[in-house]
């Protein structure tokens, strides 16, 4: 197909030009071309995906943020190698995907020779889905989990104020039969982002979600917004995995606390300068089995008692569709192009 192709209020567009396309806004807006590259590939790839509450949703928040000058957008990372399966990264006040790249090659050496090896990346600013953090070491035969913290807007269980961030937790693992099995979820009943969404769209959220500010349940998404806070999912448990989240990818890497950091001097900030933790562990240095078969047979028992959803299957059904082109309304393309001038 061409790069573009147009019907009725809506223009598709190939992977590739769309990446030009969202390269171009971030080093109109000052990235280096690192940055801008990783960034774009990023967000590209979540719209492909259908991740729509980190894909180019995103990038009035990326711009906003970026003029504000809250977030360094030629950041070097440093990668410090620390110990045999320990490696540290200081983003200096960038983005959390470019400290990742520089990182990875080290990180995935130590877990080839050590069998498992952690990544602590702080100082720090994740504005994006998990799973493309840990989906390539699947394909890479690795296993891998990943946390990050966000900014104070959930709850905790039994609280009645917010201080944990949505908190996403990621895991991918290879099988050998098809795509890797990959789960990446916010520790929130719903990712921000989504709530987002539901308020410009003017849409009730599923009861559950959130409170509003005296702290009363609420299906309206601009209460939650303007003064409310979102609840953990599934009460108690997933109030103790943000916490988790919190301890690992921030206490553990250095990075800030969801309720850390105070962005008021920068009107327009949207993105949390915290922390993310990264595991990453060579399955053949452990069971002694062929573990992308023992995945793939956990896998076909699922399937076996009626499953007929993974995690991913929708991202990868939604990627195939996308082979033939991403498509995005008018007014979100006129959006785009005009961050872009
Ligand atoms: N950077 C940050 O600080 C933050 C980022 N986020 C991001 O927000 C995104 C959305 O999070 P969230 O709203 O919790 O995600 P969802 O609740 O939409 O999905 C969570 C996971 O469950 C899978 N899933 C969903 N429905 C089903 C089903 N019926 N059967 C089987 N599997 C299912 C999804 O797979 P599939 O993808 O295939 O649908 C996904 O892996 C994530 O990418 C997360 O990383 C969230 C919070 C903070
Ligand atoms: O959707 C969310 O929740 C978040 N996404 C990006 C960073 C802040 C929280």
């Amino acid at each position: 197909m061409s790069a573009q192709s147009e019907h009725a209020g809506s223009s598709t567009l190939s992977l590739d030009a769309l990446v030009n396309l969202l390269e171009k806004i971030f080093l109109r807006h000052g990235t280096s071309p690192e940055v801008a590259r990783v960034l774009a590939e990023n967000c590209a790839c979540a719209e492909r995906d259908g991740a729509h509450s980190h894909g180019v949703f995103r990038m009035p928040g990326y711009v906003s943020t970026l003029k504000s000058g809250w977030v360094s957008g030629r950041a070097v990372p440093v990668v410090e190698d620390v110990a045999s399966g320990f490696v540290r990264v200081d983003a200096a006040n960038g983005f959390a995907q470019p400290a990742l790249a520089a990182a990875r090659p080290l990180l995935v050496a130590k877990a080839r020779s050590a069998g498992i090896a952690v990544l602590a990346i702080r100082n720090s600013h994740h504005f994006a889905a998990l799973w493309p953090d840990v989906e390539p070491f699947a394909y890479e035969g690795l296993v891998a989990l990943s946390v990050v913290n966000s900014m104070t807007c959930v709850v905790p269980h039994g609280a009645d104020r917010p201080l944990f961030g949505t908190n996403p937790i990621a895991f991918a693992a290879p099988r050998a039969d098809g795509e890797p099995i990959v789960f990446d979820l916010a520790t929130s009943a719903i990712a921000h982002g989504d709530v987002q969404i539901a308020a410009r769209k003017g849409e009730l959220l599923p009861p559950g979600m959130g409170v509003d500010s005296l702290g009363q349940p609420t299906r309206d998404p601009k209460a939650i917004l303007e003064g409310g806070a979102l609840l953990p999912f599934g009460g108690h448990k997933g109030s103790a995995l943000s916490m988790m989240v919190e301890l690992l990818a921030a206490a553990l890497t250095g990075g800030n606390f969801s309720f850390e950091f105070d962005w008021s001097n920068h009107p327009g900030a949207k993105t949390p300068w915290t922390g993310q933790l990264l595991i990453v562990i060579d399955p053949s240095k452990a069971a002694g089995q062929d573990f992308a078969q023992r995945s793939q047979e956990l896998v076909r028992q699922m399937h076996g008692v009626g499953l007929r959803r993974l995690p991913g299957d929708r991202r990868h059904r939604e990627r195939a569709r996308s082979a033939e082109g991403i498509t995005l309304d008018e007014q979100t393309l006129a959006q785009l192009q005009a961050l872009a001038q």
